[in-house]
């Protein structure tokens, strides 16, 4: 379904049947419609009653999440909106309408949903077209830290026939203004000496011999990365101590220390401080774990743990749970 966010001053939520009156005024405008592929020229108004029904099927199938972007009073500005693609990619499109140009409106809101599908959907790649003669367009994604990959053709319906496009895209790396916790920032180059930060993280296997993974939330650094659960140990904490507690406060578990067995580390640079990472295994029991900070959970295989996009130091983890734990040959699944 299709959330509501908000964008700086900004509203972001689904369509709704009242908006019609308006989003026709604001689209039947050949100087916005020219620059979609989509919509031709003049927009009927029947139309829009049609795209409106069809932006809730879409929410509501998961395939695409269109938003109305309104000012404080709820008043249509112009939409943004997401359409899921083959290969854990999403692409971006979003219009304003003229008399709301030149504010930074697309920007702001076109970075609000990269942000939030990157860090809720399943995908780990954005794409997004501009026409050619759009170079307000190709600035917004430049901006949100989109890059140009190439050129490619594209039917306008407004203007009859192709017309040369830029193809852009950006990751996940390239849209989070480096907000990794742990990597230091600039700003403390100088003189502070560079630090040990240790995580202690458990690979919890359920009783089908499946990996319980997070999905770390739109806020925190590497949101949308999954990861094993855990977190920081802090100063004077044992270890193990520190685990139980980060998998109580994140999962509501509570796991004995005799369950969790020491796995295997990971000790590697990130930025410029130094991650040890203290991975344990323990089996579940009947406990059913709970995100308790909003984030994502999900039962993977051993052999599917590889299939999510995890943080740089994980990347040597799932080959030896795998060679641990053998493969379980089932689905992943949400607890
Ligand atoms: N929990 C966990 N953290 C990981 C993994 N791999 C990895 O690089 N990390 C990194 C991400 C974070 O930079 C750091 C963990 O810090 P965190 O911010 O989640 O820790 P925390 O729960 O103590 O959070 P906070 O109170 O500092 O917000 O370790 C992993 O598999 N699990």
């Amino acid at each position: 379904m299709t959330p509501d966010l908000q964008a700086g001053p900004y509203r972001l939520r689904a369509l709704a049947p009242s908006d019609a009156d308006r989003l026709h005024a604001l689209i039947n405008d050949w100087s916005v419609v020219r620059m979609l592929s989509r919509p031709p020229f003049p927009y009927p108004r029947d139309l829009t009653d049609e795209w409106i029904a069809e932006t809730v099927r879409a929410s509501t199938a998961g395939s695409a999440f269109h938003f109305a972007i309104t000012d404080p009073d709820d008043r249509l500005l112009g939409c943004v909106g997401l359409r899921i693609l083959p290969g854990r990619a999403a692409s971006v499109g979003y219009w304003i309408g003229r008399s709301h140009w030149g504010q930074g409106i697309a920007t702001t809101c076109a970075r609000r949903i990269a942000s939030w599908a990157l860090a809720t959907l399943p995908i780990d790649t954005l794409r997004a077209w501009a026409a050619i003669d759009n170079p307000a367009s190709a600035a917004v994604l430049r901006k949100i830290g989109f890059h140009e990959t190439g050129k490619d053709m594209q039917r306008f319906a407004s203007r009859g026939g192709e017309h040369q496009v830029g193809v852009f895209e950006a990751k996940r790396a390239d849209l989070a203004p480096n907000t990794e916790s742990i990597a230091g920032s600039d700003e403390d180059r100088a003189p502070v000496p560079k630090r040990l930060i240790m995580v202690v993280a458990a690979a919890l296997v359920d009783a089908r011999g499946r990996v319980l993974l997070a999905r770390r939330p739109e806020g925190k650094p590497l949101a949308g990365l999954w990861e094993f659960p855990g977190g920081k140990v802090e100063p004077g904490e044992e270890p193990v101590a520190a685990l139980r507690r980060e998998l109580a406060e994140e999962l509501g578990l509570d796991m004995a220390r005799t369950c969790l067995a020491p796995l295997t580390f990971v000790s590697t640079p990130v930025g410029r401080n130094d991650l040890l990472l203290m991975l344990y295994v323990g089996r579940i029991g009947r406990q059913a774990p709970v995100g308790h900070e909003g984030q994502a959970l999900l039962w993977a295989p051993p052999e599917g743990l590889r299939d999510y996009d995890m943080p740089e130091p994980d990347r040597p983890l799932p080959p030896l749970l795998l060679d641990l734990l053998g493969p379980a040959g089932l689905p992943a699944e949400t607890p």
